[in-house]
């Protein structure tokens, strides 16, 4: 046996070979293009030794199976001839495994995705831990890929076309006990016994291959080629709902598992390869990739080179409201530390209380949670009218209403009741921090910390620091907001910071573009068919038009002119529209109504007679050049640390489409002189507000990119 191999067999007495997967070096396992040979060697020993009576993989990393293939491996394919390989070569090695005459069982704790999944599905018998991080799934959609070595054809085999398919497409991953319903494990184990039930499996007979457990409709339209039409076209429809055109690999997807289905499996694997290999060369998969790898490096990183977070163990919440019951629950349910919130009113903390368990029930009624742990996280959720436990906080996070007098006051209280280490984490987001900090007697404890609504979806929260916050509470506040599960980018002190910053001029954009007469729903489909999750006037509702309208002041005094929004908020405020949440803004809402229909008494309100003057491509300059500036502007001020953290911001944070990497890979993918043109004539066009940023100019002049 040797140290430097991944996978290591050892045939134990009963002769059941039990091999290990253990990549050297590594803190997961990850399939590489160089185990085909060590994985060949030992097939031939397996295929010749009468003596092998089962075979057992295992995973010999403590808490994951294999996380699929290296993506580091394709991403450095230089065609897809060299992909298609791949996964030609992945497709040979599971064959052989399935081919093999004894029983070989997978045996699965923690992640077995991807490439991981389609080894385990080559086995004959699959046992899984019912332990939490035990997931199941072939998440390469989510890279812009298809599953590549035999996964589009092995998964729809155990758990039914449809299962399949939706979660080829959607990445999704299947927990243990879901795994287990779908036909996709046999068996769940304590991990304490996996291997001893695993052994079971291989010293049984080779169990025959099985059909999917399907009950009711999925069984009546999974047997006929008429029932499959239908599944095929509903689940393409579904997807490119979403998708809107924007990634190749969900057509692809549903014509190589229709291939297999329709042509059975040499001729479905046939198309998986050459597809992953031509998807692999795709700009879509590119961008998803280096997302990948972005958020990976992410995750190692302190906020604050060098600098060690203290640990916490106890968090405050001020304020039981939306933002404040969401950030008590993050703490609680994904953190795991105990929150106490405080509110100036009962209904506050019965709100923040409720929130919490409403989110805990769900889970509970949906099985991915025990009652039991429903009720332990509920435990770590307090409320309290005044400081009382705030003495062993070790941070706290304020979530009161936006008055600069009422954040101080809150800084003095806290430095008053807390501890003197306890930081003070503000979430507003549009208020200073060096001026929520200037009252402070500790102002390097003070810190922004501002999470997006719905704070326990939105994976985004900006770190702000103020020049006089130390490392140790930035390092601290990052490893907090990890903790809740939260993707932190630092930034610094700036009015909107980074998000809010870039978000503003492409709504004031849209907005001028509303007032000059585009139709509400062209403008939203444009930029919804351009990648982004909900539209401009869609998001102004979502937002809260009063909200925007407070904040847009705000941006013009701290940062210029060019953040000036289009004169309609007063009108739009004095006819009471807020949005959805007074159920009255840009779009109908309500009982009663069907679909997303524009209010389109909005309209004369505002003096427009709508009509369709700019075609989608104008209008996808007219409102993105400016949010793609700003981003620069954002750079060259430093408010972010680097263009990676502008990309991550923008994704997790408002929603750019991930597929065009971010706004900086998105300007380097376009050329950085075709925007500086693109802005310049918009600013002779439309406003000197479109002029470039000094930045995006010198990068030019220099020949320079954001990215290598
Ligand atoms: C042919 C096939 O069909 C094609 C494929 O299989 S494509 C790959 C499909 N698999 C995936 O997309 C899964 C990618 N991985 C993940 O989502 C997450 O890493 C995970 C959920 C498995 C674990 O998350 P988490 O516990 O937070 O650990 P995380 O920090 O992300 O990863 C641990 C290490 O494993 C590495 N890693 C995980 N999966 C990897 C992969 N598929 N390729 C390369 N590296 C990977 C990470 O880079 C990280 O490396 P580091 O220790 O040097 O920083």
């Amino acid at each position: 046996m040797s140290q430097d191999k991944a996978f290591t067999m050892e045939v134990r007495d009963d002769g059941v070979a039990v091999i290990t997967i253990d990549v050297p070096g590594e803190s997961m396992n990850t399939l590489k293009d160089s185990f085909a040979d060590e994985v060949g060697s030992l097939m031939n020993r397996l295929e010749s030794d009468d003596s092998v009576k089962g075979v057992v993989f295992i995973s010999g990393k403590p808490g994951s199976f294999i996380a699929g293939a290296d993506i580091n491996m394709i991403d450095g394919c230089e065609n897809a001839v060299d992909a298609e390989s791949l996964a030609r070569k992945g497709q040979a090695m599971f064959d052989r495994i399935e081919q093999l005459n004894v029983p070989v069982v997978a045996a699965i704790n923690g992640a077995c995705l991807g490439g991981g999944l389609e080894l385990a599905m080559a086995c004959h018998v699959r046992v899984c831990t019912d332990n939490s991080k035990t997931a199941l799934g072939l998440p390469e959609v989510k890279l812009g890929l298809l599953p590549g070595s035999g996964g589009t054809q092995r998964l729809p085999e155990l758990v039914g076309v449809q299962q399949g398919l939706t979660m080829i497409l959607t990445g999704k991953e299947l927990r243990a006990k879901q795994a287990l319903k779908a036909g996709l494990v046999t068996e769940m184990v304590p991990q304490s016994i996996l291997l001893d039930v695993a052994v079971e499996h291989a010293l049984k007979r080779k169990p025959k291959s099985t059909k999917p457990p399907l009950k009711g409709m999925s069984k009546v339209l999974e047997a006929t080629r008429f029932g499959r039409d239908i599944i095929f076209k509903k689940a393409g429809e579904q997807a490119q709902k979403k998708a809107q055109g924007n990634y190749p690999a969900i057509d692809k997807i549903i014509q190589t598992v229709r291939e297999g289905v329709e042509r059975g499996r040499e001729a479905g694997l046939d198309k998986e390869a050459r597809s992953f290999g031509e998807l692999a060369m795709t700009p879509e998969s590119y961008q998803l990739r280096q997302i990948f790898f972005a958020t990976t490096e992410m995750k190692k990183e302190t906020g604050a080179d060098g600098v060690k977070p203290d640990s916490v163990k106890r968090v405050g919440v001020l304020g039981g409201g939306l933002m404040g019951g969401g950030i008590a629950y993050v703490t609680a349910a994904k953190a795991g530390i105990p929150a106490r919130i405080k509110d100036i009113s009962e209904d506050g903390i019965r709100h923040a209380l409720h929130y919490s368990y409403e989110r805990l029930d769900k889970k509970v009624k949906r099985r991915h949670m025990r009652r039991a742990e429903l009720e332990k996280t509920m435990l770590m959720l307090s409320g309290s009218l005044d400081y009382s436990g705030f003495e062993r906080t070790d941070v706290v996070i304020e979530a009161v209403f936006e008055d600069l007098n009422l954040k101080q006051k809150m800084v003095a209280d806290v430095e008053e009741h807390a501890d003197e280490s306890t930081i003070f984490a503000t979430n507003t987001s549009s208020l200073p921090i060096t001026q929520i900090a200037a009252t402070a007697k500790r102002p390097e404890q003070v810190i922004g910390l501002h999470y997006f609504s719905p704070v326990d979806k939105m994976p985004l929260a900006e770190i702000i620091t103020h020049p006089e916050t130390s490392d140790k509470t930035i390092a601290t506040t990052v490893s907090l907001a990890k903790k809740q599960g939260k993707t932190p980018i630092v930034v610094k002190d700036g009015a909107g910071f980074y998000v809010n910053r870039i978000l503003a001029p492409y709504m004031n954009e849209a907005a001028r573009l509303l007032l000059a007469g585009e139709p509400i729903e062209h403008l939203d489909k444009t930029l919804v068919k351009f990648g982004f999750p909900v539209g401009p006037i869609t998001l102004l509702d979502e937002v809260g038009i009063d909200v925007a309208a407070k904040v847009a002041p705000v941006l013009v005094k701290e940062l210029g002119d060019r953040f000036e929004a289009p004169d309609a908020f007063e009108k739009l405020i004095n006819d009471d529209r807020k949005g959805k949440k007074n159920q009255k803004g840009f779009y109908q809402y309500g009982k009663g109504v069907k679909g997303k229909p524009v209010d389109t008494s909005v309209y004369s309100l505002l003096d427009i007679d709508p009509e369709r003057n700019k075609s989608a491509e104008e209008i996808i300059d007219i409102c993105l050049l400016p949010m793609l500036n700003e981003a620069a502007y954002c750079l060259q001020e430093e408010i972010i640390r680097s263009p990676r953290d502008g990309d991550i911001g923008a994704i997790f944070g408002i929603g750019f489409p991930p597929f065009l990497g971010g706004p900086f890979r998105y300007m380097d993918s376009q050329g950085l002189e075709t925007i500086v043109n693109k802005l310049e004539k918009l600013s002779t066009e439309r406003g000197e507000r479109y002029t470039p940023a000094p930045l995006l100019k010198q990068m030019v002049e220099n020949g320079w990119s954001f990215y290598q």
